[in-house]
């Protein structure tokens, strides 16, 4: 059976980070998601996301797509059989409403992983020390779609893994529990 793990949760939690550990140490390919945000220093169109513009965004089809801090994401279905193709588990970086819309359509299928962190006033120094700017952090964290992440939300209780990631270290070694399971 094909799978995808949904990592999920606050901006600046890790997600990406774990995407990138699960590629590289279990070549577990990342479903590439399409976004209108412009990108950060060192991204790569079709690496990191597809960046599109307003308009060019309205042409793909998606299986879900949200609106987050000023700007839209989407994953689309084409983005998740190709990553099938390469492997039967894949993964994807989402929010928390994105997450619960995969349950719904893909039910098993979907593997939650919610990543958070203990002390979540963190999450603003993980997102500046990244590099992003000053105002769109500011913006992010007011953000309601950050307040909302910060839980994990009623549909997802009892069906999640939860990854606290304050140490790098021992996040690695749970997800490579997690997969040698
Ligand atoms: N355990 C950790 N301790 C300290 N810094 C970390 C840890 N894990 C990740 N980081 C750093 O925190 C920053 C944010 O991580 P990452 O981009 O993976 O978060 P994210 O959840 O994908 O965020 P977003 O939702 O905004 O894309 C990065 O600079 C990353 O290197
Ligand atoms: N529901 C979806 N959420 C997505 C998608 N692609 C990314 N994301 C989430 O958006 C925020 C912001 O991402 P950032 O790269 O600008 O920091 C984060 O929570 C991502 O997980 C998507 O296609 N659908």
């Amino acid at each position: 059976m094909n799978r995808v793990i949904v990592l999920t949760g606050p901006a600046g939690a890790g997600k990406t980070s774990i995407a990138t550990y699960l590629k590289e140490k279990w070549q577990v390919p990342q479903v590439i998601t399409h976004t209108t945000r412009p990108k950060r220093a060192g991204e790569v169109d079709g690496v990191d996301y597809y960046f599109e513009t307003k308009d060019s965004f309205l042409l793909n089809h998606y299986l879900e797509s949200v609106h987050y801090s000023q700007a839209n994401y989407g994953s689309s279905k084409e983005g998740l059989e190709k990553a099938w193709q390469k492997s039967n588990l894949a993964s994807i970086v989402l929010d928390t409403k994105g997450a619960e819309t995969y349950q719904e359509i893909l039910g098993d299928q979907a593997w939650i992983w919610y990543v958070t962190i203990k002390d979540v006033v963190k999450l603003e120094n993980r997102l500046i020390a990244r590099g992003d700017a000053k105002d769109r952090v500011m913006a992010r964290l007011s953000a309601p779609e950050f307040q909302r992440d910060l839980n994990l939300p009623d549909k997802l209780q009892g069906h999640a893994e939860i990854i606290i990631n304050d140490d790098w270290q021992q996040t690695c070694h749970q997800v490579d529990q997690l997969l040698e399971r």
